[in-house]
């Protein structure tokens, strides 16, 4: 195509949000007129199921599960009275909390205001509010916010070295939708060992943020902790940063959440719309199933040019695969559905793997993330007539061009500033964007059985643990694994026996292993 055909093609699909200032550019997409005909059917059936989830379908069928993100920010749309009341309640709950915790009218036992936040969750009860807090986050917040999302021995130590001598000023809060993640329970329990090693209450400086009923959620009303806030059963963990998950932190942070609810439902009006070129998520999800054949053949690479926006690339892995990547269709077919996202930021991951991207293996398109204003202020100039601002511009473009001159699609969303409200709106336009593809190509974007699994094992593993090791403590001598596996009654299990010995031996955990480390069957195990 020309130049002047691409600037028409450019005009031709340009989507702008007049109040957002949000400009979408779908015209390094390939697709011509007779791709965006034929998926027309495909994207009326889509309108219509989202429009039946926002008015309270089933649309999560295997939970049995309402799917209601889109309420959060606009509790009207709420089927009944009883659930906008609980959205707005909950919201005047957390600006109460923030207020309080704020002006040191609640503090802590031993000091006169809360100085910290540590925040303990994983999955949906981390993501989001570790990209808020990175893309919002203030150069002086109120609160300095941390986070434990893993249970990683070593990543909470770091943690906790940190707010080491601040502990009896940091208030900690516990996510957890379900309330029973093995991860998050690790690291709230680290925790509390560590609160309690400098006689600190933990209870009073501890919130729960759970689904009302949960194990976290008895717990915390047990032990008396300072607040909990509810999670709702329909509120998917990747689609909460608009529940208390993500409003509460960043209200403790100092954001501007009603800003950013404001951004969300601004776009949600948009991404309503069931006309193609006025519904920037509708153009999204047309683009990812050209891009990938409606198949996720190709993977989705975002590229935010802006430092703070660095995390949204991992916010938005859960919230895409998650979401999309399924084995069957809502038909019980068979169909390995997904598209895989990565990326980091621009230009850093020029000089890192976008030469791949340029000449290596074609299977992927490219999401630019532009923002317009360079900075608050003005910028120097690093060069007679250029700003670094200028540059980061400049290597934007000359990248989309680049791609495109060897076949390289990509989509470039521009914005004006990185603020609560664009953040918003950013957030609400990939989740209607995942819902309207999740319907393109008719799988479940809401349920997440695939994860279960892994968690099923985990937990096998820690019960063979326990096993091998009365079997252990009840021997004179040492003894092969294969013997120690035949007596614990699970000889199918060796190898997972002889990786859970290897690191019980490397944890001063009382097992010893003798013989020759690099042949496992030369070794012998015995309990000290
Ligand atoms: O908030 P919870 O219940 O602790 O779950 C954390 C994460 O675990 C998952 O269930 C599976 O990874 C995610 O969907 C969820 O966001």
């Amino acid at each position: 195509m020309d130049a002047a055909a691409l600037w028409q093609r450019y005009q031709d699909w340009l989507y702008y949000h007049e109040g957002l200032e949000l400009y979408l550019d779908i015209s390094r997409m390939g697709f011509d007129d007779a791709f965006v005909e034929a998926m027309l059917p495909k994207l009326e059936k889509a309108f219509k199921d989202m429009d039946a989830l926002v008015n309270g379908a089933i649309a999560n069928p295997d939970e049995n599960r309402m799917v209601g993100h889109y309420w959060l920010r606009d509790p009207d749309l709420a089927p009944t009275p009883e659930l906008q009341q609980d959205i707005v309640n909950t919201l005047d709950k957390i600006e109460t909390f923030t207020q309080n915790v704020h002006t040191g009218a609640i503090h802590p036992p031993r000091a006169p205001k809360f100085t910290d936040v540590l925040s303990i969750g994983i999955g949906g009860s981390a993501l989001g509010p570790e990209f808020v807090a990175e893309a919002l986050g203030l150069d002086y917040p109120p609160l300095a916010i941390h986070f434990i999302d893993n249970t990683d021995p070593a990543g909470i130590d770091a943690v906790l070295a940190q707010l080491q001598d601040r502990l009896s000023s940091t208030l900690v809060l516990v996510i957890s939708k379900s309330g029973g993640t093995p991860e998050t329970r690790n690291g709230m329990v680290e925790v509390k060992t560590a609160y309690e090693s400098q006689n600190l209450d933990f209870a009073a400086q501890a919130v729960a943020i759970t689904g009302v009923g949960s194990k976290l959620d008895q717990l915390a009303k047990s032990e008396g902790w300072l607040a909990t806030f509810p999670m709702y059963d329909w509120v998917g963990g990747r689609t909460s940063e608009m529940s208390a998950v993500g409003l509460l932190p960043a209200s403790l942070q100092g954001i501007d959440i009603r800003q950013m609810l404001a951004g969300a439902k601004e776009i949600d009006s948009a991404t309503g719309s069931p006309q193609l070129k006025s519904n920037p998520a509708a153009l999204l999800a047309l683009c990812w199933y050209f891009a990938g054949n409606g198949k996720g053949e190709k993977d989705m690479v975002m590229l935010p040019y802006k430092d703070s926006l660095l995390l949204f690339s991992r916010y938005l892995q859960q919230l895409v695969m998650e979401s999309l990547g399924k084995e069957k269709d809502l038909d019980g077919n068979t169909v390995y559905q997904g598209i895989a996202v990565y990326g980091n930021k621009g230009s850093t991951d020029q000089h890192a793997y976008v030469q791949q991207l340029r000449e290596g293996v074609p299977n992927f398109f490219v999401t630019f993330i532009e923002v317009l204003e360079d900075r608050q202020g003005k910028s120097p100039e690093v060069e007679a007539g250029v700003t670094a601002g200028d540059y980061l511009s400049g290597l934007l473009q000359g990248t989309r061009q680049a791609l495109y001159e060897n076949q390289r699609d990509s989509i470039t969303v521009s914005i004006r500033q990185v603020n609560a409200r664009t953040v918003g709106a950013l957030i609400a336009l990939y989740e209607r964007a995942v819902g309207l593809y999740a319907s393109l190509v008719n799988i479940n974007a809401y349920h997440q059985p695939g994860v279960e699994a892994g968690k099923k094992a985990a937990a096998a593993i820690l019960d063979l643990q326990k096993q091998v090791m009365e079997v252990l403590h009840q021997e004179s001598a040492a003894i092969s694994i294969s013997e120690l596996a035949e007596k614990a009654g699970a000889p199918d299990q060796i190898e997972g026996i002889y990786k859970l010995l290897r690191h019980l031996a490397y944890n001063q955990r009382g097992i010893v292993l003798e013989g020759n480390l690099g042949q496992p069957s030369s070794l012998k195990v015995s309990a000290v």
